[in-house]
């Protein structure tokens, strides 16, 4: 019998990823990365030169479809496989991402009268310039007390999917009213694949005020506005589906594009980071896992609620079925070692690392490492915001303790450093909230890149660090999905924890601490925090329930 094999699709904030995994050993036979051609789109749209407000971050659709249409077949070439040997489809998403589309599924920014407006485009999860907006849906939710809240770190973030849809019914109202569906980017693949409107319950939990219990917040709202209210739940239509389910099959003329066979099962999406749970095996309570990128993602799995200030929210059923799922964030990572290395490097050091045949970030690296953690820079690593624990997308990075010698690979390491203790933070919120973190596993494309950067995570939390394998973990966790949703009568599983336990990928590499960096980055993480409160709180949410008199959140009241 040959063997069976599961496509997982996974879109990423620069690029998609399509991997072909064996099902029964977790073998990727093949890959193929599609980097979007539009990229993020910060200040023009395409064919048009009016500038875009600040922080926007926009995306153009055709670009995912490229990924389906080119990455697919390619990838499937490259494996040599027969169509038939696959079994299902997962996709996973950077979320929220949000387009406005009409009936039949196609986006507004296709509309010729429409390919100007900036609110016809897909809003990628790092558009920023809804911030004032945001601040009055949290006063308005907190006034009215809104349950839902609690379960979402007590804050409404810029990234999440109501705030860019509230964003679009002030600013575009014609775009609004013509648009049928407002969806998750994830969902609109699904959707598109399976000629079904469905909808994620991991997406719509995180990012859209849903839950299992209440469903949408209706009177919210309409307490938003009343035309708002009346008009919303028909644009957030569709059958709501658990992530582990089948959400559909694969249609006739989507089976013709991509040669594939016409019915494979499709998976219900899942967001990129939870999907990543999934792709490294973790099901331990104890386990934390920062999936390191773009940005970084730190989940969490228990058995217990427990309603945490300032992470990005507690979901039950969002990864496993019957399991909370926990999530928290840093909205800038590899972002600001990409923008410090894009921008501010010196020409001599380009030209060395060009003559020996390295990467900048690999010269960086080398240089930063001979540094001791007892220099004098401290950085703050807020250049795209702070996501948690101070929810606030307005905070802005610093440099603390630049001299005339401050050399670049004194910088990089402090950046290096600022996200490591940054980390910290998030992890002793979720300690003092009860969650227990015994082991720390690490994923995504950075740990992979930059061993230096995790040796000082190591040192910095003083727990070891162990690395998956794959740098893909969140398309290895679609592709899981993806032989789930076949079920075991097609050659996949019936249930994700069979699928996890066939195909997840193992520990490739463990960093230990060396104590005698953990004592220097103790006092220096003391440090971190005091710049951390004194820049963070002036602006953080946790001023404005200071000044309303009501307690902050345990965690912040200890840092
Ligand atoms: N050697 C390196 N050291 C530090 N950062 C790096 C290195 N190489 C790439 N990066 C940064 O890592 C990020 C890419 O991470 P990756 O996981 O591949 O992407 P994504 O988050 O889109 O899935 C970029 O922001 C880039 O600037
Ligand atoms: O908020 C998210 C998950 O909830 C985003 O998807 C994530 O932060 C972006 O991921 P990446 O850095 O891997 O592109």
């Amino acid at each position: 019998m040959s063997a069976k094999y599961s496509i997982g699709i996974d879109f990423g904030t620069e690029s998609g990823r399509v991997l072909v995994v064996n099902v029964n050993t977790g073998e990727i036979k093949s890959m193929h990365v599609e980097c979007y051609p539009h990229g993020v789109i910060t200040d023009t749209l395409p064919s048009h030169s009016n500038l875009l407000p600040i922080g926007s971050a926009l995306q153009n659709p055709k670009d995912y479809l490229h990924v389906l249409q080119n990455g697919i077949p390619l990838a499937l070439e490259k494996a040599g496989l027969h169509p038939h040997q696959i079994v299902g489809i997962g996709v996973d998403f950077t979320s929220s991402t949000v387009l406005p589309v009409d009936k039949y599924l196609n986006p507004l920014c296709d509309y010729p009268k429409y390919h100007s407006s900036p609110h016809a485009w897909v809003k990628l999860w790092k558009h920023h310039p809804t911030k004032n907006r945001t601040e009055q849906l949290l006063k308005l939710a907190t006034e009215r007390k809104e349950k839902w809240l609690n379960k979402l770190g007590n804050n409404i973030s810029e990234e999440w999917m109501i705030p860019k849809i509230v964003e679009v019914f002030e600013e575009a109202p014609d775009i609004y009213r013509e648009t049928e569906y407002f969806m998750e980017a994830n969902d609109w693949i699904v959707s598109l694949l399976t000629n079904t409107i469905t909808r994620s319950n991991c997406s719509l939990a995180y990012k859209s005020f849903w839950n299992e219990e209440d469903g949408f917040p209706i009177e919210f709202f309409s307490s938003i506005d009343v035309n708002f209210g009346d008009t919303i739940l028909s644009k957030l239509k569709g059958e709501i589906k658990n992530v582990g389910t089948c959400a559909g099959y694969l249609s006739e003329k989507w089976a013709d594009q991509l040669d594939l066979p016409i019915g494979l099962p499709v998976a219900t999406g899942i967001i990129d980071a939870h999907s990543a749970v999934l792709g490294t095996g973790i099901h331990h309570s104890e386990t934390l896992l920062m999936v390191m990128g773009t940005s970084t993602c730190h989940m969490m799995l228990n058995n217990k609620l427990k309603e945490i200030s300032g992470i990005s929210g507690v979901v039950k059923n969002a990864i496993l079925p019957g399991v909370y799922a926990y999530e928290a964030g840093q909205s800038a990572v590899g972002d600001i070692f990409g923008a410090y290395v894009n921008k501010h490097i010196p020409e001599t050091y380009s030209q060395e690392a060009r003559m020996r045949g390295i990467s900048i970030f690999d010269y960086l690296e080398e240089k930063a490492n001979q540094l001791p953690p007892e220099n004098g820079l401290i950085a703050l690593d807020w250049h795209n915001g702070n996501r948690s624990i101070l929810c606030n997308t307005d905070l802005v990075g610093a440099l603390v303790g630049l001299t005339l010698h401050t050399k670049p690979e004194e910088i990089f390491r402090a950046y290096l450093e600022s996200t490591a203790f940054s980390a910290r933070i998030i992890f002793e919120t979720y300690q003092n909230y009860g969650l227990n973190i015994k082991h720390v596993v690490a994923c995504g494309g950075l740990p992979q890149k930059n061993a230096l950067l995790m040796q000082i995570y190591t040192d910095v939390i003083n727990i070891p660090i162990q690395v998956s394998k794959s740098n893909y973990a969140p398309a290895i966790g679609a592709a899981i999905l993806g032989a789930t949703a076949a079920g075991t009568h097609s050659g996949g599983f019936d249930n994700i924890k069979e699928a996890i336990k066939s195909m997840s990928q193992p520990i490739e590499k463990t960093y230990y601490p060396i104590q005698k960096n953990v004592q220097s980055y103790e006092k220096k993480y003391q440090i971190y925090k005091d710049l951390h409160d004194i820049f963070g709180m002036s602006h953080s949410y946790v001023m404005k329930s200071l000044k309303s008199n009501k307690n902050p959140s345990p965690s912040l009241e200890n840092i």
